[in-house]
């Protein structure tokens, strides 16, 4: 699974970003409530943040969501006293919070501490924002999978309190970070860490204005997040870029319709490949004839993506390669981490003979809950048993249950945890299987040390676990393609 491709819509101006933004916001709150709740939803503050608030109380769509089932974070606030005209929380109320009214319960409102005797200090009222992000997180995650995570951006690129070259921008093991010397007004500030504006499901950026398109620009062709901290912000499963005219004026062509797609990339360097990105794309079409994906395996794919999953799944080409190592091996047991739709699992299932199984680790079980019926609606359902939960527990169970060994392993999950679930995925094999990890070269961020990104930290200490492992022989190999620049890591169990 890739990082999904930021999406870019240009409105004609403010007003009408911030209008349609509020639209778009409510109508995700119902979707999302006909099979969710609750639903978490980042506040931002700033220009078009608050003006967004503003056209949510002022539509009559608002009276559609569930307010019950919905519950109000913030991604950084200003550590101004309680009530103060420039707390995010202070304008994010006036904007809509108090309009709401009742229809609002108190305990879904979270606002971050504000400074007062028993929080002294950024730090406190981080440390407290981080144990209430703990204790609305579902299963033993660390905060809740936010639904849709609005962010700001300011002219020089940040985003929440995320600022260029600042501390916090490394943050990779607090939820939360205190910010004492912001470039903005006032200095001492709260914000979420990329760790967790990363693992919402969806990222929206919002930004207005001339003095914002050299920073979009920046953003959206993979610019480094050391300098331009937007770069950094991305979904799980959609990252959506809402710009008016002005904002993105400097993207190539002056709109999305040319503007670079900027995919894999992590941000570690500017992207100037369209032209090859372009090729790459145009050699998987090419080749489509020889890779030849079976209509079946559309529908599957088409089935994820009408319930809205996120486009990261493999592309078709390395779905058969999947299928040719499968073969290769004579699999009869395959163990894959990262279900998400089931369309790797269907390569993967299709492949094994009638008496084969496919155990497949999902954590969402609404993504669990769309691979299966996709899959049985295929015929292979009974070759595939999807397991539930964080990855980790269910290969810990795996490995105390004492589970028939595996032939081969396809692992395509959260990079945080990589050498962990491969570690599990070599215990659970047996000699001469195969262990395929997917990107693990992101765009090429992975050769760089001080990378800010976790995930690729994540694929770091795997390779270098990997290499120090003295059960598998492996390499990797680089791809190029339509889901850009990336590449696998091959491990053969000895
Ligand atoms: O200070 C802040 O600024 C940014 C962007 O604000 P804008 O007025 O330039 O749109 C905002 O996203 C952030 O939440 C806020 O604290």
């Amino acid at each position: 699974m890739s990082t999904p491709t930021p999406e870019i819509l240009v409105h004609p101006d403010a007003d009408v970003l911030a209008a349609a933004t509020a639209a778009r916001l409510l109508t995700r709150l119902v979707d999302l409530q006909s099979h969710r709740s609750p639903v978490h939803v980042v506040l931002t503050g700033g220009t078009v943040g608050i003006a967004t608030l503003r056209a949510v109380a002022q539509s009559p769509v608002r009276d559609a969501v569930d307010w019950s089932g919905v519950h109000l974070w913030w991604g950084d606030e200003r550590f101004l006293p309680d009530g103060d005209p420039d707390r995010n929380e202070t304008q994010a109320r006036a904007a809509l919070l108090d309009a709401l009214g009742e229809a609002l319960p108190a305990g879904n409102v979270h606002p971050f501490p504000a400074p007062c005797a028993d929080v002294p200090d950024g730090e406190t009222s981080a440390r407290r924002y981080a144990a209430e992000l703990r204790a609305h997180a579902g299963g033993d995650g660390l905060a809740p999978r936010f639904d849709v995570l609005l962010l700001g951006m300011g002219p020089d690129g940040h985003v929440a309190s995320l600022f260029p070259g600042h501390a916090a921008l490394f943050e990779a093991s607090s939820l939360v970070a205190a910010e004492h010397d912001s470039p903005k007004a006032p200095s001492e500030r709260v914000t979420l860490t990329f760790p967790v504006i990363r693992s919402a499901r969806e990222v929206w950026v919002v930004a207005a204005g001339a003095e914002k398109a050299p920073a979009v620009a920046r953003a959206l062709a993979g610019d480094d997040v050391r300098t331009t901290p937007a770069a950094g912000a991305t979904g799980t499963g959609r990252t959506l870029w809402l710009v008016d005219v002005a904002a993105a004026a400097q993207l190539p062509g002056g709109g999305p319709g040319s503007a670079p797609a900027p995919g894999s990339s992590e941000g570690l360097r500017p992207r100037s490949a369209s032209s090859a990105e372009r090729a790459w794309a145009a050699v998987d079409a090419f080749v489509a004839p020889l890779v030849d994906e079976p209509q079946t395996a559309r529908d599957v794919q088409a089935a994820a993506s009408d319930a809205g999953l996120p486009d990261i799944a493999v592309s078709a080409a390395q779905g058969r390669l999947l299928e040719l190592l499968a073969r290769s091996v004579g699999a009869r047991r395959i163990l894959e981490i990262g279900t998400l739709g089931g369309y790797s699992t269907w390569w993967l299932a299709q492949s094994l003979p009638t008496d084969g199984r496919v155990v497949s680790l999902e954590l969402e079980p609404d993504h669990a809950a769309v691979a299966s019926a996709s899959l049985a609606a295929t015929g292979l359902g009974d070759r595939v048993e999807v397991l539930v939960g964080p990855a980790l527990a269910s290969l810990d169970a795996l490995v105390a249950a004492g589970s028939e060994p595996f032939d081969l392993v396809f692992v395509d999950a959260d990079k945080q945890q990589l050498a962990a679930y491969t570690d599990r995925a070599i215990t659970l094999s047996r000699p001469g299987a195969l262990v395929m990890v997917d990107n693990v070269v992101r765009g090429g961020a992975v050769t760089d040390a001080d990378h800010p990104d976790d995930r690729v930290q994540g694929v770091r200490t795997f390779l270098a676990a990997a290499a120090a492992d003295e059960r598998v022989d492996g390499t990797v190999v680089q791809t190029v393609g339509e889901k850009g620049y990336d590449g696998f890591a091959l491990l053969r169990v000895r």
